[in-house]
């Protein structure tokens, strides 16, 4: 609400080394541009604006706001509006004297009050961001988030509609008269008069102070949340605060090394496969398939076998017994070799 910070990796050297803070990490070093303007957050911005069209305007009683829908009104007191650091008050402020605001729904005369409120000359630097602030351009992707978040979600356009699409978006909201408004979101009482200044002042922040433009306007994602996470300053003073971001590469911070690793799996892999044999190995050992079972798919009639091997993995059966009816299939002696409890395999020797 008070200030608004950019952060970016810039693929030039920072020339104003205020604006650049070294940052390792995951054993990674980065050279970052980063600054704060004090006093050009959503909130403070807004009354700044409030107060520039009170101090222009003919009326000490009355204030027409361009960026208000057309049909609201409201009054605040003079010390309302001169109550906070960043709003200059005029030389005799009269605390209790009553100021009403009325709407009059003017999106080009709200973008141009608005602009008032940014110096955007770069005086002595090659390229700045605005109030003559040393800022190289932007590169890369961004997430903008609280106020930027807030209002484009509100607008529905936080899924990276072109620039095109915003600026009509917003045109169309801004022209909307209170009552309308009031009728189509009655939900948003507390923020609903104040979402077009809210959306010009961000198209106002981002293209004509931080430079962004037609071709860069993709690289912002509108966000509250990244990786399920909640986005604002407080999280990144907190893993800042807590040291919760490793400087050092992910190698160095894993407690054991890749071969100790691949030596541990191999191990477990092991007592499994061991673990199975011996399971199988205590098995009651299955008995030779009866004799009619046997032979009966072979239509053979009385026969018996025996075990010839003891393992319980691999049993063989013996047929003894002459295959009456199929000699010419199973000479005598043949072996049966067992795969499945109920599957034998019929091997003639
Ligand atoms: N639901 C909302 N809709 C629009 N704006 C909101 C909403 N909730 C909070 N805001 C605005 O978002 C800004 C808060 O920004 P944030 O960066 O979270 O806090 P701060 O800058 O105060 O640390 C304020 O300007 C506040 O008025």
């Amino acid at each position: 609400g008070a200030s608004t910070q950019i952060t970016f990796q810039p693929g030039v050297t920072i020339e104003d080394k205020n604006t650049s803070v070294f940052f390792r990490l995951y054993g990674t070093n980065y050279s970052l541009y980063t600054h704060s303007y004090l006093c050009y957050g959503q909130t403070q911005a807004l009354k700044r604006l409030l107060a520039a069209l009170h101090q222009a305007s003919p009326s000490t009683v009355q204030i027409s706001h361009p960026c208000y829908p057309r049909g609201y009104q409201e009054n605040i007191t003079m010390a309302e509006l001169y109550d906070s650091p960043c709003v200059r008050a005029p030389s005799t402020p009269s605390a209790t004297q009553l100021l009403r605001v009325m709407g009059t729904g003017e999106p080009a005369a709200c973008s141009a009050a608005v602009q008032q409120l940014f110096n955007l000359s770069c005086g002595a630097n090659s390229t700045c961001g605005f109030n003559g602030v040393y800022q190289p351009p932007v590169r890369g992707q961004f997430f903008a988030f609280a106020g930027f978040y807030y209002t484009f979600h509100f607008l529905n356009l936080t899924s990276q509609q072109s620039l095109k699409d915003v600026n009509s978006t917003v045109q169309a909201f801004c022209k909307k008269d209170w009552a309308e408004l009031v009728e189509t979101f009655p939900q948003q009482k507390g923020y609903l008069h104040k979402y077009c200044s809210m959306a010009i002042y961000i198209l106002t922040l981002l293209l004509d102070g931080y430079k962004f433009s037609e071709h860069t306007w993709s690289s912002i994602h509108f966000r509250r949340q990244v990786t399920n996470t909640d986005i604002g300053w407080t999280l990144g003073f907190m893993l800042n605060l807590t040291n919760m971001i490793p400087t050092e590469a992910l190698g160095h911070v894993k407690g054991q090394q890749p071969s100790l690793w691949a030596g541990a799996v191999s191990c477990i892999v092991l007592a499994i496969v061991a673990g199975l044999v011996a399971l199988s190995a205590s098995r009651p050992e299955a008995s030779c398939p009866p004799t009619r079972q046997g032979c009966a798919a072979k239509g053979g009639r009385g026969r018996r076998m025996r075990a010839l091997d003891p393992s319980p993995l691999l049993r063989l059966c013996h047929l003894y017994e002459d295959v009456e009816e199929d000699k010419g299939v199973f000479s005598s002696p043949s072996t049966f070799k067992r795969k499945t409890p109920s599957i034998w395999l019929i091997k003639a020797d």
